[in-house]
């Protein structure tokens, strides 16, 4: 079935630094863009780059409500803006990778009760058991990634079973601290969210499954099952899988969209919900890279990414499950010392100025005369390692630095791509994103580095795009949502609750003593398909 023209699909994406939306058109046209930047749009939260680093300089964080009031921010502004709600059909979204949310006991409820004449930020005021989220930046955690590698067998078995070694801002080892250091919270939580998640349970009205992309970055899912591993799990915290709900396909259709925002913004009652990923698996999609392309964000992180087919997790770098096509992978490297490094030197010796910063690439050599330099300001992710070091040719310290800087980003790249086995050919395109992709100075030094042409899309926002494609093929290849299947069972009739209706995608269940009307006469134990009139009422789960 054509999309409709006249249809908008969402993609929002939650970045380190600020919250962005694109809709697009039947057409995959870009009809409206916006943001909120978290420093300067919500300094009540005292963030700088959208995190808080705490005295250790390990342990990074941030306010899970500062997201939170974001969504209502953003929303606001798109409704001043005029943006017609109602024409969209669907939408999905990113999130920053590994961060977590853990929710309070009781706050699913809160979240299927949400009352629209007050804002989310109030509504959920009280729903956190942990208020300060720990991000991908936190690098904490070394005592508990050895631990988990210990009790599985190795780094490498990690790496075998879950993608990646077991890592420092993975969030499985982020639990694992929290429920070291604050048991009563870990008992306190109901659901543990990734960013990802999280942001989609905002919009669905419950809590959202985590998919099997994002999911990949928490050292806990069987990136070959696609199934929580039970010995990473077990090494991690008690009762862990209940809290995580099961996985789901990247391109899953989670439910409709809460009747809050129905409400509130004008969506239509049918407008779906497609499971959120993480911001890179996002990027591959909104690059729509191709078998052969290696594509470089530079946002906070710098990251290189590549679509796979045949998977060999090594102990460097990370294998996520692909977001777009079931039986592929994607293979990823991070580098934390990416945009907030090259705004320290820009600072530091072009004045603060991004276009002195890009005279100064066009006016000094490539090579730069034999300069290099290594630039890890913070405790770096690949390799694990931290200072700045500058050489000249015969290996002598030098001062030097803007060239010396991102040739020395670049080259780390390569390197890096080609021990992970990536192949430089004629033919090969490196596809650049994130908010350093503007800067075609630097976009010319990564084509000098990689010996290739460079390409940039048109939005250098691909996360949120890739989760606006996203949406609408979720919308194109999912029947509508009101024929769902409902799998219907009974419980203890003497408990008081009598019935379970279960969705069958999510499997999330509700039960109730007294079933709807049409399910009144159903046997128990049946899987049918009902018609269901709206999401409230009993099926409202
Ligand atoms: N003209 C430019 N040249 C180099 N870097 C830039 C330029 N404009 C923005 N940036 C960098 O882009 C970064 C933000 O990228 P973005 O992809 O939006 O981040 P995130 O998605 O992680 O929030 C900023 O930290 C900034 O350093
Ligand atoms: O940790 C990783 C990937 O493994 C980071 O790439 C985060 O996903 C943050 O993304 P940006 O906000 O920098 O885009």
């Amino acid at each position: 079935m054509a999309a409709s023209t006249e249809s908008f699909y969402l993609g929002f994406d939650f970045s380190t630094q600020q919250l962005k939306v694109v809709a697009v058109d039947g057409n995959l046209s870009v009809v409206h863009q916006d943001n909120v930047q978290f420093d300067s749009e919500l300094p009540e939260f005292g963030t700088q780059g959208g995190v808080h680093v705490h005295a250790d300089s390990l342990t990074v964080t941030s306010p899970v409500l500062m997201w939170v009031k974001a969504l209502d921010l953003i929303l606001g502004k798109m409704k001043n803006a005029g943006f017609d709600f109602s024409r969209v059909k669907a939408l999905s979204g990113s999130g920053q990778q590994h961060g977590s949310v853990y929710w309070r006991k009781g706050t699913n409820q809160v979240l299927r009760d949400l009352q629209p004449g007050k804002s989310l930020h109030e509504l959920l005021k009280g729903g956190f058991a942990v208020s300060d989220s720990p991000v991908w930046m936190d690098s904490s955690t070394t005592e508990q990634c050895q631990y988990l590698e210990t009790a599985v067998g190795g780094a490498q078995r990690v790496a075998d079973i879950t993608g990646s070694r077991a890592y420092e801002r993975f969030t499985g080892n982020q639990i694992a601290k929290i429920y070291k250091a604050q048991p009563e919270k870990y008992e306190d939580t109901e659901r543990i969210s990734l960013v990802s998640s999280f942001a989609a349970s905002l919009f669905l009205g419950s809590y959202a499954a985590i998919d099997y992309s994002d999911g990949s970055g928490m050292n806990l899912m069987d990136i070959f099952s696609k199934q929580w591993a039970d010995s990473c799990l077990e090494a991690t915290a008690p009762h862990l899988e209940e809290r995580l709900g099961a996985p789901v396909h990247s391109s899953a259709v989670l439910g409709l969209l809460s009747p809050y925002h129905v409400t509130r913004y004008g969506f239509p009652e049918d407008c779906k919900v497609v499971a959120f990923t993480g911001d890179n698996p996002g990027s591959l999609a909104g690059m729509r890279l191709q078998e052969g392309d290696i594509a470089v964000s530079l946002g906070t992180s710098d990251t290189v990414f590549l679509w796979i087919k045949e998977p060999r997790p090594t102990v460097e770098g990370h294998i996520f499950c692909n977001p777009v096509d079931r039986p592929s992978y994607m293979a990823l490297i991070c580098y934390k010392n990416g945009s907030l490094t090259r705004e320290r030197i820009r600072n530091k010796c072009a004045g603060g100025s991004w276009e002195v910063f890009s005279s100064v690439l066009r006016t000094t050599p490539t090579g730069n005369n034999g300069n290099i330099g290594i630039y890890f300001d913070a405790m770096e992710i690949t390799p694990s390692a931290v200072g700045v070091h500058r050489f000249d040719k015969e290996n002598t310290k030098v001062s030097g630095e803007i060239r010396a800087l991102v040739e020395g980003q670049f080259l780390a790249k390569r390197v890096h791509a080609e021990k992970l086995g990536y192949k430089i050919i004629p033919g090969t395109r490196v596809l650049a994103t994130g908010g350093a992709s503007s800067n075609k100075d630097i976009l010319q030094v990564l084509s000098d580095v990689f010996d290739a042409p460079v390409y940039t899309i048109d939005v250098a926002n691909s996360a949120c795009l890739g989760c606006g494609y996203r949406a609408l093929q979720g919308d194109t290849n999912t029947p509508a949502l009101n024929h769902q299947l409902i799998l219907v069972f009974g419980l203890n009739h003497n408990s008081g609750f009598s019935w379970c209706y279960c969705r069958a995608r999510t499997k999330d269940c509700a039960c109730s003593s007294s079933p709807g009307p049409e399910l009144k006469n159903a046997a128990i134990g049946t899987i049918m398909e009902i018609h269901v009139q709206s999401d409230s009422c009993c099926y409202s789960i």
